[in-house]
């Protein structure tokens, strides 16, 4: 795609054009400074630089006629791109993606996007740069990326979007090819939905329509007989027990060994095969499962239902061996009866990356972890993927049955993917079928894999996911095969809409109940015997309040079963059944948890009032003598360099004027230090949760300190709003532009130290900071300090020297009139702030 050549300098057109976007750059810096993606420049920004390009290519001039200007676009769009890519190339080359210069990026993209729109280069240019960059970033500068493409989607996307789709397709799956779904799932969403809202969902481009499957996609195993191979390895005898042994020092490959499946767990038809006659079996059902067409020649057919009925017989006896408590304190791993919400969280935790490790040494592991080495749960996770995939096949199988056919008879096919000439008959059933498939196998082989995956004990809501997914699908599947017709309805009209909304409104009109009211049936009275009555009643779960945390795990349950109900009916009866149990919930917390309902914001979600926290804090707000709040209740954020104090002015702030405020804990995902406790100091929470949360918009603001992320809660921050305290957050300045940018109203102080060397001196009194880590802290502050007095990021300066000078000059900030509030800037010096003690003291004095 480049055009970038050697001798592209010796054309002057380049060089000219390439001036032209550096000097456009420059201009960018100057009209938006800070180092941010927001906000994005627009037209009118480069106005000045648009009429210089008649002079590059004078096809641009107003007054050139339609044949000249489309006869140069070509020349055109090569020059513009290849400009473009140079100073991409450099920039990218030479700046990281979280440096404040990297905005010189986004800010060529903005530009490339406005002379795409103008038709003055090639509307692929941007993607096929963004998709470089993607390619040049980890995954962490893919996310920042994505903040980029988010943020400028409508613009980038509303023209000429059939130029750009395939780009944007290639990229996003390129992209989601390297995340893990189960470490960046939510990054894996954001992906998809920049995919979905960029692209319309019934645009046929990123259709595989000739039915293609990726068959690169080769599982290797070794197909060596076991004992030609891998000499016995040193640690795979993981327990003893199940490994192989050692004499003389000298490795000795034992015979080969059953899975230890025993004769008594036999099913009485099928044969139990040993692992290494098995190993190959099994791993070649990857070749069909990743090829199913291949199932359309007869031998390849038997193979495959013989080695999925050889896989069926080896989980099922694995199953048995587990239920049955074999093997050592099996029975301690396998979890009793959980709740479906515990045991999902479970798996959610173990939930590997499904990549096979195909040795032969490891496979009795990953049928059966009897070493626990493994836990019974990833163990389970891997027999479940390998099932899954039998059962996709199975139901494709099935999907060409005569009946199967006969529902889309009537639709015009896509020929590609209907296999019309493959049939799927009875064995040995006349009409020379092409395929001699049992229909019979293949459903009972269904209804066998249904009922082991449901065998387990939260196999029953697993197995829902499954098939939910898998009929969705089949609507996706069917659109295919019917050659994907347009998915857009026509709009309604308004007259239509109207009715719809008088019938609707007829429907949910309240009629008279037909019995009357007052009708409650009293037939518990006739009750005959009056002694299992009063036995009954003695129950204790009729008088006894139940506890608060029962509640929980029901209303989790309720969740779960909500996001699978399959129709309306069902939906509003789990609704109701989950209302009830809120409430109940909410009754019995109110007499210990009240203050955790201010931080309720919807019923549908009131975790808050389970957490233990609440109640301690409600506790010691409850005793304390309180402070005074400020009549401005705008969250004020502390800014300042590492170990300027504002931790320290912090607690002074919370000690003196108890329950005016609210310090926001910041997520960390920095291990705690000596002392430090979680929820109070910071939440600990490590990289993958963080960036869950981050893709989920849960934060305000993040920033990055050497590898280590915070970032501040939305929810914590407006919590306390309810509460009429004032949210007190501590930033460094990359957090504090950040909250500002994202629209956060917020006061803020900028603490400053008298000098570096006072700072010096406090950054070493922090416990485990490293010279080095010192000396980076110094280094990333000298700037810092150096522009706060000229940043209009602060409202107030304040110089942390004495700690009491210090601690009235932000009272002094925090408890002025709504007025002042962020109309100046001062740069307050010690000798200011005193002054200002003795003249303003009253006003200073909330007490
Ligand atoms: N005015 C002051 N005079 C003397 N020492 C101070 C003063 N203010 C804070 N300190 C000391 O400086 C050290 C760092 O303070 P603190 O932890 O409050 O900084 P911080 O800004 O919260 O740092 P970080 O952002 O790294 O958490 C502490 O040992 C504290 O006791």
């Amino acid at each position: 795609m480049s055009i970038t050549t050697l001798a592209e300098d010796e054309v002057p057109q380049v060089s000219a054009m390439t001036d032209l976007l550096k000097d456009a750059l420059a201009h960018a810096q100057t009209i938006k400074p800070a180092a941010t993606i927001e906000p994005p420049l627009t037209k009118s920004n480069f106005e000045s630089f648009m009429v210089r390009l008649p002079a590059i290519f004078p096809s641009l001039a107003p007054d050139s006629t339609p044949q000249s200007k489309d006869s140069d676009k070509a020349r055109l769009y090569a020059t513009v791109e290849t400009a473009a890519r140079r100073i991409f190339s450099s920039m990218v080359s030479s700046t990281s993606i979280g440096s404040p210069k990297f905005v010189q990026v986004w800010n060529l993209f903005d530009l490339l996007s406005i002379l795409s729109d103008n038709e003055q280069c090639d509307p692929a240019l941007l993607f096929w740069l963004v998709e470089e960059l993607l390619d040049s970033q980890t995954v962490d500068g893919c996310r920042k990326v994505f903040d980029f493409l988010e943020s400028r989607r409508e613009r980038i996307t509303a023209k000429n979007l059939k130029q750009k789709s395939l780009v944007i397709l290639r990229s996003c799956n390129d992209l989601l090819r390297r995340l893990s779904r189960a470490e960046d799932a939510a990054f894996c969403g954001r992906v998809y939905i920049f995919m979905f809202q960029s692209i319309p969902p019934g645009d046929r481009s990123s259709v595989n329509l000739r039915g293609e499957y990726h068959v690169e996609n080769v599982t290797a195993f070794e197909e060596t007989p076991a004992a030609l191979d891998s000499p016995v390895p040193d640690k795979m005898d993981i327990d003893g027990e199940g490994g192989h042994p050692k004499s003389d020092g000298k490795d000795v490959k034992p015979a080969p060994k059953a899975v230890s499946f025993e004769a008594k767990n036999k099913p009485d038809s099928d044969k139990i095969l040993d692992t290494d006659l098995l190993y190959p079996i099994f791993w070649a059902l990857q070749h069909f499962f990743s090829q199913p067409t291949t199932l359309f020649d007869q031998s390849e057919l038997t193979k495959f239902k013989s080695g999925i009925e050889a896989t069926m017989t080896a989980f099922e006896s694995v199953e048995k061996i587990q239920k049955s408590g074999k093997g050592p304190d099996e029975h301690k791993l396998i979890p009793q009866k959980r709740k479906a919400a515990e045991a999902n969280e479970d798996l959610r935790s173990t939930n590997n990356n499904p990549k096979y490790l195909t040795s032969r040494e490891l496979f009795e592991l990953e049928l059966r972890s009897t070493n626990f080495v493994l836990s019974q749960i990833s163990d389970l996770y891997f027999r479940r993927h390998i099932l899954i995939q039998a059962f996709i096949i199975i139901d494709f199988l099935l999907s060409l049955t005569p009946q199967a056919r006969a529902k889309i008879a009537n639709v015009q096919q896509n020929r590609s993917v209907v296999y019309a000439d493959k049939n799927l008959g009875e064995d040995n059933v006349g009409n020379t079928p092409k395929i001699f498939f049992s229909e019979i196998w293949a459903k009972k082989m269904k209804d066998r894999i249904t009922s082991y995956i449901q065998a387990d004990s939260d196999g029953f809501f697993f197995f829902r996911v499954v098939e939910s997914v898998i009929s969705r699908d089949k609507g996706w599947v069917r659109w295919k095969v019917e050659n994907c017709p347009p998915i857009e309805r026509p709009s309604v009209s308004p007259v239509e809409f109207n009715e719809a909304k008088a019938g609707a409104k007829r429907l949910a009109t309240s009629r008279r109940p037909k019995a009357g009211l007052n009708s409650l049936s009293l037939a518990f009275m006739d009750e005959k015997d009056d002694n299992q009555s009063l036995e009954r009643l003695k129950d204790p779960t009729r008088w006894r309040l139940p506890d608060l945390a029962e509640f929980k795990n029901k209303i989790a349950s309720d969740d779960l079963d909500l996001d699978f109900a399959n129709s309306e009916k069902e939906k509003t009866q789990l609704l109701e059944s989950k209302a009830s149990k809120t409430w109940r919930a909410l009754r019995i917390a109110r007499r210990s948890r009240l203050a955790a309902f201010d931080k309720i914001e919807d019923w549908q979600n009131v975790d808050v009032i389970f957490q233990e926290s609440v109640a301690e804090e409600t506790q010691e707000d409850d005793g304390a003598d309180k402070g005074k709040c400020p009549k401005n209740t705008t969250p004020i954020i502390l800014s300042g360099p590492s170990g300027v104090g504002k931790s320290t002015l912090t607690s002074l702030l919370l000690e003196r004027q108890k329950g005016a405020f609210n310090k926001i804990v910041r997520h960390t995902t920095r291990a705690a230090k000596n002392g430090e406790v979680n929820g109070q100091d910071f939440h600990f929470v490590d990289l993958k949760t963080f960036n869950t949360m981050l893709d989920g918009d849960y934060f305000l603001e993040s920033s990055n300190d050497n590898e280590v992320r915070y970032g501040t809660s939305q929810k914590f921050v407006n919590a306390p709003e309810a509460s009429e305290k004032v949210a007190l957050i501590q930033l460094d300045r990359e957090g504090t532009q950040m909250a500002k940018d994202n629209g956060f109203s917020a006061r803020i102080a900028f603490i400053s130290p008298p000098s570096l060397e006072v700072l010096e001196a406090r950054l070493r009194k922090i416990e485990g900071l490293s010279e080095e880590e010192v000396q980076q802290k110094l280094k990333a502050s000298q700037e810092e300090i150096e522009q706060s007095g000229s940043s209009d990021l602060y409202d107030r300066v304040i110089i942390n020297d004495d700690l009491e000078t210090a601690y009235k000059a932000l009272e002094d900030f925090i408890y002025e009139s709504a007025n002042a509030n962020g109309v100046h800037e001062e740069t307050s010096t010690d000798e200011d702030t005193a002054m200002k003690d003795e003249t303003n003291d009253d006003d200073a004095n909330p007490s």
